[in-house]
């Protein structure tokens, strides 16, 4: 199988991206999408991801996590594959995608790509954390010393214990000043930390809102594999027109035989 493929990060989020325009790749084969993915015996990501023609609108953006399957939306994902179908001419500046958690509009400038996500109406404030979701569902929890903090095992222990088998992806939160926050994710789907998770780091920020840790509409979050923001209007019906900005970046092209 000659399978032509480009590799792209967004704050170190990394996937492999397919132009499967033309359907060439086999999509329900869950065991070729996890040895892709895999570090040691395939190219190694966090995720894969299809860019698809659309009858509406700009491309179709298909998401595998590591493990195989089909997931739920991929934040930083969708800042790579806007980048990609610029790459391709698909695009010129912005576009509109179809994803699987609905419609989304996004732009690029130079290397930053600025992704409009889903509006979030509810916000579940709970003892130690914050359960919401962007797209993905996201735990987040506030914890002293996060260099420190034990985010594989602490996560995985939340991910399986408190949301089943359905899991969700838990962020590990410490405030370093008025509107910027430092973040860990451990991802469902890849049972790791990751460097940086898009969708994570827009529940950071509205979570932080919400539960009055900051009263910016505009956040600065930090994560491992560099820097995002997050953006939104807080109205009645919640968080709407909520935006994340980072830099997404083609790493090197090839070719899977
Ligand atoms: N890395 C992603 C989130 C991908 C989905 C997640 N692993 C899940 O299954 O919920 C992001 O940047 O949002």
């Amino acid at each position: 199988m000659q399978l032509p493929f480009y590799k792209y990060q967004g704050t170190g989020n990394d996937f492999v991206m397919i132009d499967n325009r033309h359907a060439i790749f086999p999509k329900n084969n869950t065991r070729l999408v996890a040895q892709l993915c895999d570090r040691r015996f395939g190219i190694g990501a966090d995720g894969l991801i299809l860019l698809e023609d659309h009858a509406a609108v700009d491309f179709t953006m298909v998401y595998y996590n590591a493990d195989g399957n089909l997931s739920s939306m991929c934040g930083n994902g969708g800042r790579c594959i806007t980048h990609f179908a610029k790459f391709l001419g698909v695009i010129n500046d912005n576009a509109t995608f179809e994803a699987v958690d609905g419609m989304h509009t996004a732009t690029v400038e130079g290397g930053i790509v600025k992704l409009k996500m889903n509006d979030v109406s509810s916000v579940s404030v709970e003892k130690d954390f914050v359960f919401l979701n962007t797209g993905s569902p996201h735990h987040v929890q506030l914890v002293d010393s996060l260099e420190q903090y034990d985010v594989f095992s602490e996560g995985k222990r939340i991910r399986n214990t408190i949301y089943g088998s359905e899991g969700a992806n838990v962020n590990f939160v410490t405030q370093v000043g008025s509107d910027i926050f430092s973040v860990r994710t451990y991802e469902r789907g890849v049972e790791d930390e990751t460097l940086s998770c898009g969708t994570g780091v827009t529940a950071v920020a509205i979570a932080m809102h919400a539960i009055l840790k900051t009263e910016a509409t505009t956040i600065a979050l930090q994560t491992p594999g560099g820097n995002l923001k997050v953006y939104f209007e807080k109205t009645q019906k919640g968080y709407e027109n909520v935006y994340l900005e980072g830099a997404a970046k083609q790493v090197y092209k090839g070719e899977w035989s």
